[in-house]
């Protein structure tokens, strides 16, 4: 065989060592971050400046273009950078505002143990504060509620809502009890798999074991066997502790790839799920609320009932119309003891703490039956990922 013109080696080695440059170009763009967020919080300007983002953008696009890089590629890149950035910057001074939340380790309450989707938003939850994990896997949402009221666990990581299956019913009810904050939330993109433990094929199995949240979110999936068992267990973790243990060629079990890597399990059918960009929103909760900083795009989570009179909900909502303040979700639950009766579950892009959203709390106040304001946090749904 000839010798190829190109040595490989040598143009891999390339690769590598410009990747490293890469890496340190990165890291570099971080640390200016840190000092443009510090002059921010001597000039009290907003983390994210839209114009400047706008401006970079096509200043980078146009420079990629005479590089031949395709407009759409850099603007995938470097929206991600600037994403980071803004995370960044916003965690930093949510850190600066709250001193008495540092910690170096916090003790976590989530669904299940290491595998499950919940750790893995607790991993991401910890990058972001730069924390240690002291682990309390539960076996119920209402488990974890319990632990941090009790004081057993600093925070919760609770999933809420996600992009196949909707929202999580069991979650907003009981928040519609609980006395603990919403401080955070962080989206994690979910993609499931069919992992199994030992040598099999599609055709031969007869069992599926799962957690109900990944078996809603891969109905289509799951209707396309003829004759399937499905086991519901209380976490993804169980499930895929049951199946390792089977070690059975009929049986399968619905993780993540990484999960299956955890357990030595091996992935016979990839993204599974009956949405490509299948993602789950998780809620951080805690005994105590967090100052949002006012340069930080916030969130506020309210609940409320209006009583059975018509037109109630309506003049509830009017009220946010009327002080300009935009409404991201609205979610309704039958309440305990009430027959008939709904809670609503308001989410507004608002802090907490502007005059509007003062002056709309105390409307609303007078105008609905309960009334609880149950958390403002950073507005994260910028930082969704694909
Ligand atoms: C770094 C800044 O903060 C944010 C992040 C940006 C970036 O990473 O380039 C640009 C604008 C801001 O939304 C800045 O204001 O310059």
């Amino acid at each position: 065989m000839a010798k190829a013109k190109i040595d490989l080696d040598q143009v891999r080695n390339d690769i590598t060592a410009l990747d490293e440059n890469l890496l340190n170009l990165l890291a570099q763009r971080r640390a200016l971050s840190l000092q443009v967020v510090q002059s921010k919080v001597e000039t009290k300007k907003a983390i994210r400046d839209s114009y400047r983002e706008t401006l970079l953008l096509q200043n980078l696009t146009e420079k990629g273009k005479k590089l031949n890089l395709k407009a759409d590629y850099i603007n995938q890149v470097y929206r991600q950078i600037i994403e980071d950035s803004v995370e960044l910057q916003q965690d930093y001074l949510l850190q600066l505002n709250n001193p008495e939340i540092k910690s170096a380790e916090y003790k976590i309450a989530y669904l299940g143990s290491k595998g499950s989707y919940s750790h893995a938003a607790v991993e991401k939850y910890l990058a972001g504060v730069n924390g240690g994990l002291i682990d309390l896997g539960c076996n119920s949402f209402n488990a974890i509620f319990a632990a941090v009221e009790d004081k057993k666990a600093d925070l919760g990581v609770i999933p809420i809502e996600n992009t196949s299956s909707g929202s999580i019913n069991e979650v907003y009810d009981l928040l519609q009890t609980t006395r603990l904050k919403i401080v955070d939330e962080l989206f994690i993109p979910v993609k499931h798999n069919l992992l199994v433990a030992c040598e099999t094929n599609p055709a031969q199995i007869k069992t599926i074991y799962g957690h109900h949240q990944p078996i809603a979110q891969c109905s289509d999936f799951l209707a396309e066997f003829d004759d399937i068992k499905l086991e519901v267990m209380d976490s993804t973790s169980s499930a895929l502790e049951v199946v390792k243990k089977l070690n059975d060629p009929s049986v399968a079990v619905l993780g993540s790839a990484e999960a299956g890597k955890h357990y030595n399990l091996q992935s016979i059918q990839a993204d599974v799920a009956n949405q490509k960009d299948n993602q789950t929103r998780f809620i951080i909760v805690a005994r105590e609320s967090v100052n949002v900083p006012f340069q930080c795009a916030a969130k506020t989570s309210l609940v409320l009932a209006v009583g059975q009179r018509p037109g109630a909900l309506v003049d509830a909502l009017m009220i946010f119309k009327q002080h300009d303040i935009n409404m991201c979700k609205i979610e309704s639950r039958p309440i305990k003891g009430r027959p008939w009766e709904e809670m609503f579950y308001i989410d507004v892009t608002e802090n907490v703490t502007t005059e509007p959203m003062q002056s709309a709390i105390k409307a609303l106040k007078a105008s609905t039956t309960d009334f609880t304001e149950i958390g403002c946090y950073l507005d994260r749904s910028s930082q969704t990922q694909k």
